[in-house]
C-alpha cells in the first residue's frame, strides 16, 4: 500500500511537471491561430481522460498525508499542481525556521517582466505558516502583511526565510523576508502574520467535509 502511494506520488509529480511545461508554452505562445485550436483539442482530450474519476472538491487527495499537512496539489509547493511554481522549502524545527527556494515564471506574472504581488503573498504567507508548523505551532494565517521594497523579476532563483516570533496559547507570530539568490543582502518583500490554531471541536466543524482529521492546523494541546 505504501509502495502504491509512492508509485502514484511519482506519477502525480511528472504529471504535474507536463502539465506545468504545458502553462508555461499556453502563457508564452505566439502559434498561428490554427496551432491554438488544435492545441485546444488535444487538452480537451487529456481533461477527459482525467475526468473519469474525480475526487469531490472537500475529499483530500489518496497521496496527501492530511495529519502533517503535506498536499501534493498545493498552489504553493504542490508538485502536482500545475499552477504551483512550485516552491522547494526546507525545514529547520528546532530554529523555528524554514527556507523556500522558487523561480517564478510568466503564468504568476504582474506588471511587465514582474512578479505578481498577490504571488508573492502566497510565498510569504506559505512560509510564515510553515515556520511556525515545523516547530509545532500550526495555525491558520489570521493577519497577513506584505511589505513590497523592490520589483521582484520574473526568472531569478529566490529565497524565501520564515521565522516563528512568538507563541501565546493558539497564537504565534512569524517574520518572513525574500530575496533573490544572488543578492542576499538586498529585501526585496516582507511578510509579518499571526496565526492562529483551530480549537479541536472548532476544526471538527471546519473540515468535517473532508470526512478526515485534519491535525495540521489545530491545536493539540487543550489550551484553547
Ligand atoms: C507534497 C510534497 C512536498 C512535501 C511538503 C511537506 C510538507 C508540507 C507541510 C506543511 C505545509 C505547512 C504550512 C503551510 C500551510 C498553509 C499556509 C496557508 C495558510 C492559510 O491559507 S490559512 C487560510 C486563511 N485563513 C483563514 O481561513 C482563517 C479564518 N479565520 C478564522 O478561522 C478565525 O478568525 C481564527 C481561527 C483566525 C480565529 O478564530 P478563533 O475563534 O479561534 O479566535 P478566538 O477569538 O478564540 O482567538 C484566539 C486567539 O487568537 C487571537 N486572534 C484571533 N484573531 C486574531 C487576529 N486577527 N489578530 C491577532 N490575534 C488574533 C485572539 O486574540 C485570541 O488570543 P488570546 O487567546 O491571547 O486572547
Amino acid at each position: 500500500m505504501a509502495e502504491d502511494r509512492a508509485a502514484r506520488r511519482d506519477a502525480v509529480g511528472a504529471l504535474g511537471d507536463a502539465l506545468r511545461d504545458l502553462v508555461d508554452a499556453a502563457v508564452r505562445t505566439e502559434v498561428p491561430i490554427p496551432d491554438l485550436e488544435k492545441a485546444a483539442l488535444l487538452a480537451g482530450e487529456i481533461t477527459q481522460l482525467l475526468r473519469a474519476d474525480l475526487r469531490e472538491v472537500h475529499e483530500i487527495a489518496s497521496v496527501d498525508d492530511p495529519e502533517i499537512g503535506e498536499r501534493w496539489y498545493s498552489p504553493v509547493y504542490g508538485p502536482g499542481s500545475p499552477v504551483a511554481p512550485p516552491m522547494l522549502v526546507e525545514d529547520f524545527p528546532d530554529e523555528g525556521r524554514c527556507v523556500g527556494r522558487v523561480t517564478v515564471g510568466k503564468k504568476h506574472e504582474g506588471p511587465p517582466g514582474l512578479v505578481h504581488g498577490g504571488v508573492l503573498a502566497i510565498l510569504l504567507d506559505h512560509v510564515l505558516a510553515r515556520s511556525a508548523r515545523a516547530a509545532g505551532h500550526g495555525g491558520l494565517t489570521a493577519t497577513l502583511t506584505v511589505t513590497y521594497r523592490r520589483p521582484v523579476h520574473l526568472g531569478v532563483p529566490l529565497v524565501l526565510t520564515g521565522r516563528l516570533g512568538s507563541v501565546d496559547g493558539r497564537r504565534a507570530t512569524a517574520t518572513a523576508r525574500l530575496v533573490a539568490e544572488d543578492d542576499p543582502a538586498t529585501t526585496l518583500a516582507e511578510g509579518e502574520a499571526v496565526l492562529v490554531a483551530l480549537r479541536s471541536e472548532r476544526a471538527s466543524e471546519v473540515f468535517a467535509k473532508t470526512g478526515r482529521a485534519v491535525g495540521a492546523w489545530t491545536t493539540r494541546s487543550s489550551d484553547g
